[in-house]
């Protein structure tokens, strides 16, 4: 049977993980790049270099009317993605969303918009499968080694923290063990934040720096012993596998899908 053709529009096709995933769609026959949203901010941007060529929009709706695509792959910032996918669900498109940022009572109102409209999503936030191994394998280790804590290191340009796959990664493990109060119960702070956030009993620890891409170490402690779990991103290519298995998922799903490792076979 021959493999349904899907028209793709990426917002923030100008950023750096919009520039991976325009090449990536580009170089796959069975995905058209039909449109790019771009800033407001950046109205005067025209298409270049591989955008050439492609029209770009400032609004989601101008350009679901304009090029009737199948799906918004989405990688902008946590002050308009919540708008974006609003749009996209309500136009019929479904949302591919790497952007991170969104809180879980965002995520639980898209599921349900989706699911009135019978319509496929996928926000993951981490489409590198290394990664995605990394939270399983965390997730299975918490059940043993439950005194657990996370580090995340990003790039100094990146505008959330803690990052979504350590949320993603704390949600994991405290769905494999009960909440427990780690450290000593009369530790106190002597600089705020040294401890790091709380989450669910632990802690995650957010490092930015330049030169760094994404990053993210689980260390787990037991009696006598150590464990840690590390995956690294050293570029942006290496999430371009999953957007694009994301992409062709989301045409077949009538609900929204929380994390890449709910569709992988
Ligand atoms: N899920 C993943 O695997 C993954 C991987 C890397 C990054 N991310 C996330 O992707 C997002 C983007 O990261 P980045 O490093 O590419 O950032 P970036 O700053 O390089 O790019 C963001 C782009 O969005 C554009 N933009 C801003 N407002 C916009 C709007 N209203 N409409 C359209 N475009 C708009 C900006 O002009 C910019 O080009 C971040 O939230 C980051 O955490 C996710
Ligand atoms: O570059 C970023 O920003 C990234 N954000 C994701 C997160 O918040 O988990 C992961 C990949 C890189």
């Amino acid at each position: 049977m021959e493999k349904k053709h899907i028209r793709v529009m990426i917002a923030g096709p100008n950023g750096r993980m919009g520039q991976e995933a325009v090449k990536m769609v580009l170089a796959d026959p069975q995905l058209e790049l039909v449109a790019g949203i771009v800033s407001p901010a950046r109205k005067d941007v025209q298409g270049e270099g591989t955008l050439s060529g492609i029209p770009l929009f400032t609004s989601i709706e101008e350009a679901s009317e304009t090029v009737k695509p199948d799906v918004l792959v989405d990688f902008t910032n946590p002050h308009v993605i919540l708008e974006h996918a609003i749009s996209a669900i309500r136009l019929g498109v479904r949302p591919v969303i790497g952007t991170t940022g969104l809180s879980p009572d965002e995520i639980e109102m898209l599921d349900k918009q989706c699911r009135e409209k019978g319509l496929g999503a996928i926000i993951a936030p981490n489409f590198a499968i290394g990664a995605i191994l990394m939270m399983k394998f965390a997730q299975e280790a918490a059940k043993y080694m439950p005194h657990v804590e996370i580090i995340e290191l990003h790039h100094d340009q990146k505008l959330d923290a803690p990052s979504g796959t350590s949320i993603k990664t704390a949600e994991l493990i405290a769905e494999s063990r009960k909440e427990l109060k780690q450290g000593h119960p009369d530790e106190k702070e002597v600089i705020d934040g040294a401890r790091g956030g709380y989450y669910n009993g632990f802690r995650i620890h957010s490092v930015r720096l330049p030169g760094m891409v994404a990053h993210q170490e689980v260390l787990f402690g037991h009696v006598g012993q150590t464990l840690s779990i590390r995956h690294d991103s050293l570029n942006r290519e290496s999430f371009m596998p999953g957007v694009n298995l994301a992409i062709k998922k989301a045409m077949d799903l009538d609900h929204l899908v929380y994390g890449l490792e709910n569709v992988l076979d």
